[in-house]
């Protein structure tokens, strides 16, 4: 495998150790034998299907449903044991869906959840700063937009400055600034050292990043690595878009004849040419050797979606 990630038996400087992990309710196994290192610092992603398992692997690493058999350490502490009480303080999760109080103001609900956790009251306001909601503050959650309501759930999450943080589908309802804005918030956390774990199902959102990411599909892990890293192992093909004078059509197929390319189309403005990696280089040098006539190249990687599918299908 062209991973980066390690064996199953090497955790390195992994904050986050999986080994066997299942749960099963009767005959679902909702989760069924996952092994996961999540590193130090690293923002990683948990990707999957509706009912694939993310949520439940979620309930276990945070100790709030038990599992059915395997281990999971979080900091060394393993989950449900003695010393995870001190350790779970350190960790932040925004659920999939945050129940909150209409009747509440955004700073109240805060301050709620600060109670609940045992957090400083103090961290409020800077976590209501962070998400950009300082302004409406006062302002009662009835009245919040979706996307709002989003982002005081993640506030809520950043009560007791966690080091380690559990995102499920954080950005559900976030239009495409906040998403960006979101993003944005994440690097922040991630350059100050937290551990982050994140689901959502907008591939193209988290491809570009997350450091790593493992794919599950009916409670398993199939595949985790960098994204490139599970574009290499899935060895999907990548597409060239040459652009070229439609004289010089018939020049490029010449050109790349003698190369093993799986396909080549001529379309409107240019020819689509679809070869594996290994032939990439040889592609373009073969254009280069066109004395100039190639008046522009791109080349479009298969995308998280696209190596989803491989694994998943
Ligand atoms: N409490 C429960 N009792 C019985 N089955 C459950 C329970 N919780 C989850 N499941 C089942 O376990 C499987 C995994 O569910 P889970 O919520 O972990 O998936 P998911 O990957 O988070 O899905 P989604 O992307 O839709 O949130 C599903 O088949 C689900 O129906």
């Amino acid at each position: 495998m062209a991973d980066t990630s390690p064996t199953p038996t090497d955790s390195g400087d992994a904050v986050i150790v999986a080994r066997g992990v299942r749960k099963h309710y009767g005959a679902i196994h909702a989760v069924d034998g996952v092994d996961l290192d999540v590193r130090s610092g690293e923002l990683f992603g948990l990707i999957g299907h509706n009912g694939a398992g993310k949520s439940t692997m979620f309930k276990m690493m945070l100790g709030l449903i038990p599992a059915t058999a395997g281990e999971i350490r979080i900091d060394g502490a393993v989950v449900g044991g003695g010393n995870f009480r001190a350790v779970r303080r350190s960790v932040g999760y925004l659920p999939e869906n945050v129940v909150l109080y209409d009747n509440l103001t955004g700073l109240e609900t805060l301050q709620f959840f600060a109670r609940l956790k045992a957090a400083p009251l103090a961290d409020c306001t800077p976590a209501l700063e962070r998400v950009g909601l300082a302004h409406a503050a006062k302002r009662r959650v009835r009245e919040y937009s979706k996307g709002m309501r989003q982002r005081l759930g993640f506030a809520q999450a950043l009560l007791g400055k966690p080091r380690i943080l559990f995102l499920d589908e954080p950005t559900t309802g976030l239009d495409p600034e906040a998403i960006r804005g979101f993003y944005a918030i994440l690097r922040q956390l991630k350059s100050e050292g937290v551990t982050m774990v994140i689901t959502s199902h907008i591939l193209a959102e988290i491809q570009e990043r997350v450091d790593r990411l493992a794919i599950m599909t009916a409670g398993k892990v199939q595949a985790s690595g960098t994204v490139q890293a599970l574009r290499e192992e899935m060895d999907l093909p990548l597409w060239f878009s040459v652009h070229v004078a439609s004289e010089d059509f018939d020049a490029v197929r010449s050109a790349l004849g003698h190369l093993p390319v799986i396909a080549i189309e001529a379309r409107d403005d240019h020819v689509a040419v679809q070869c594996r990696r290994e032939s990439k280089m040889a592609v373009i040098e073969a254009l280069a050797g066109l004395d100039g006539r190639v008046r522009d190249l791109t080349v479009r990687e298969p995308s998280l979606e696209d190596v989803f599918f491989g694994f998943s299908d």
